[in-house]
């Protein structure tokens, strides 16, 4: 446990075979290559995660405290704070907010209109009829 270290997430997606597979579970990076064989649920499914976050995959299954507690003995480290992301919610890039970058629409048919609209003709009716 004293080695451990911080990966990023690019550094993980290569490492997914049967003599290096690794994957992220919460935000923590796990090396289960000496596990594939011991795997109650067997090599193919870590296999398929190999490389990649895993964290929804691993709750789907509703793992026992035992398999939490086994999990300790192949976390290799942690994910860099940047790569982090909040437990439960997919990466999202919202560091690129540029799609909010909506043109500006026209003023006829904004909400502004029927408003405007509105006022004026009140406006009209008052000095005509009132
Ligand atoms: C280091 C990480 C992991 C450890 C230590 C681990 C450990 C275990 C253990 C001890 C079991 C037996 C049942 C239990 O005690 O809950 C189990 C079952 C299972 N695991 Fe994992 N597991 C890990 C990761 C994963 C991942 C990432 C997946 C899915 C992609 C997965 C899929 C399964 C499946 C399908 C079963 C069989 C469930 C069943 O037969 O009902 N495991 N695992």
């Amino acid at each position: 446990m004293s080695d451990k270290k911080l990966f990023k997430r690019d550094e993980i997606i290569n490492r997914n075979s049967k003599t290096d597979a690794v994957f992220i579970i919460k935000n923590q990076v796990y090396d289960v290559t000496k596990f594939l064989d011991d795997h109650p649920g067997g090599h193919e499914v870590l296999l398929n995660v190999a490389g990649k976050d895993a964290s929804e995959d691993f709750d789907d299954i509703g793992h026992s405290m035992d398999a939490k507690e086994l999990m300790k003995k192949y976390l290799i480290g942690d994910l860099v704070e940047e790569d982090r992301v909040e437990p439960k919610k997919r990466k999202f890039d919202w560091d690129n907010p540029k799609t909010e970058n909506v043109a500006e629409t026209s003023f006829t048919s904004s909400w502004k209109f029927p408003i405007v609209l509105g006022l004026i003709m009140t406006v009209l009716y008052t000095y005509l009829f009132g």
